[in-house]
């Protein structure tokens, strides 16, 4: 078994190497490793702090130490300085668990960088002299992006803002008897409650809630599905906006779910199956391709909640600001499209279209929405929504409403 912090390790070196999520990663740890509660917290903790503030610590280990580091080393590094200088745990236990974290060789240099940190915290804690994008940890390319898009003072806002910790926010479901003791929060918009405590995993299992944003409500709002409209929700899993189309209809019967990915297809008929929603159909399709022909001139609203580049829930997805490349919005900008010219001709005449993403990119928003618009004369651009984390105070969102004529 391995303390929290080995395993720390092990996970950064296992994310440096390979395509996993950070997530999925602190959760096989904690399984295979049989952590326990607190433990598991610690390590959550830690990983999500190194992620999140790798940028940061690696400038904080170039002050405390000059010359070349392996790679395990710099990793075992970046945990003890997680530790002591963005988690605040008292010195002994930081400095002591790193230096046992590194092999005989390393410990004199590791024990040497903790002591420095340790002595120099309030110098090094004060970042206001650094550039910004240092500062708060992001790639120079998505810094430089965001104040040509927003401004500098906005560029800086939302990089703070992805650095703190998102809150966790349930939906309450109207679909579910259980959820009639719950009540929504003073802050928030009305069937949301923000959990401050435990997960309340009772609420979760009998589907009486479901954990989501509120902005991801924006789409579905102006989607507006109506019972017994017929629905499609394109990019389906793991289904959160099928639930919420489902509770604005009072049943999932005129629901039509899709996904490309068939691994993501079972977690989502289990949680529509949870959440007491029967769908009309859930199926499999790849939408940069045609559609099959029973879905074409068939349905009269259609969800395109489409594979974005999730600029605007990096506070939620801590590695993605490190994996993604200015050509990865390229491709999905292009994605996107072929996924929009696929859905159209599945509307009945005068039907409409929601084009959604977490995305806070231009190009895959507002131009992306344009540029179809444009070469699409059927359709008509009748409303836009926003949500700008930095702004708003939520995750980043934006949905566009297409409507076409009979
Ligand atoms: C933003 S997520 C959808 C989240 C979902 N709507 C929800 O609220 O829970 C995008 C989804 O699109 C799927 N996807 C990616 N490319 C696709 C494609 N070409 N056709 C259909 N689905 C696709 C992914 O597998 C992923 O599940």
């Amino acid at each position: 078994m391995k303390s929290p912090r080995r395993a720390a390790v092990s996970i950064l070196r296992a994310w440096a190497k390979g395509h996993a999520y950070a997530d999925s990663l602190i959760e096989r740890h904690a399984s295979r490793n049989n952590l326990s509660a607190p433990d598991r917290a610690l390590l959550n903790a830690i990983v999500i702090g190194v992620l999140r503030n790798r940028r940061l610590l690696d400038h904080w280990i170039g002050e405390l130490r000059k010359g070349k580091l392996d790679h395990e080393t710099r990793d075992i590094l970046r945990v003890g300085l997680c530790q002591l200088l963005i988690l605040q745990l008292p010195d002994h236990a930081a400095v002591f668990e790193t230096v046992e974290l590194g092999k005989a060789p390393v410990r004199g240099l590791i024990n040497a960088v903790m002591r420095r940190a340790a002595g120099s915290r309030s110098k090094l804690l004060d970042t206001s002299a650094l550039p910004p994008a240092v500062a708060h940890s992001h790639p120079d390319w998505l810094y430089n992006r965001w104040k040509r898009q927003f401004g500098t003072e906005a560029a800086s806002e939302l990089m703070a803002f992805n650095n703190r910790p998102a809150p966790t926010i349930a939906r309450i479901n109207p679909l579910c008897e259980r959820s009639s003791g719950c009540e929504s929060g003073t802050d928030l918009p009305n069937g949301y409650f923000e959990i401050d405590g435990p997960i309340p995993n009772d609420l979760i299992a009998s589907g009486a809630i479901y954990i989501t944003d509120p902005a991801t409500r924006h789409c579905v709002e102006l989607l507006a599905p109506q019972p017994e409209e017929l629905v499609l929700d394109a990019c389906a899993a793991p289904g959160g906006k099928a639930f919420l189309i489902a509770a604005a209809q009072g049943s999932g019967e005129w629901l039509t779910c899709s996904d490309s990915n068939e691994k993501r297809l079972p977690r989502l008929r289990e949680n529509l199956e949870r959440l007491h929603i029967t769908a009309r159909e859930v199926a499999c399709h790849d939408w940069t391709r045609p559609a099959p022909e029973r879905w074409h001139g068939a349905f009269d609203a259609i969800l395109l909640d489409v594979p974005c580049s999730n600029t605007g829930v990096l506070r939620r997805r801590v590695d993605v600001r490190w994996r993604l490349q200015t050509s990865n919005i390229e491709e999905l900008v292009a994605i996107q499209r072929r996924i929009l010219e696929n859905a159209l001709p599945c509307l009945k005449p005068g039907g409409r279209i929601v084009y959604s993403t977490c995305s806070i990119e231009a190009e895959e928003n507002e131009a992306q929405i344009a540029a179809f618009v444009g070469d699409h004369p059927q359709c008509r651009l009748a409303e836009t929504r926003q949500a700008l984390p930095h702004r708003d105070g939520t995750d980043g969102a934006f949905a566009a409403l297409l409507e076409t004529s009979d």
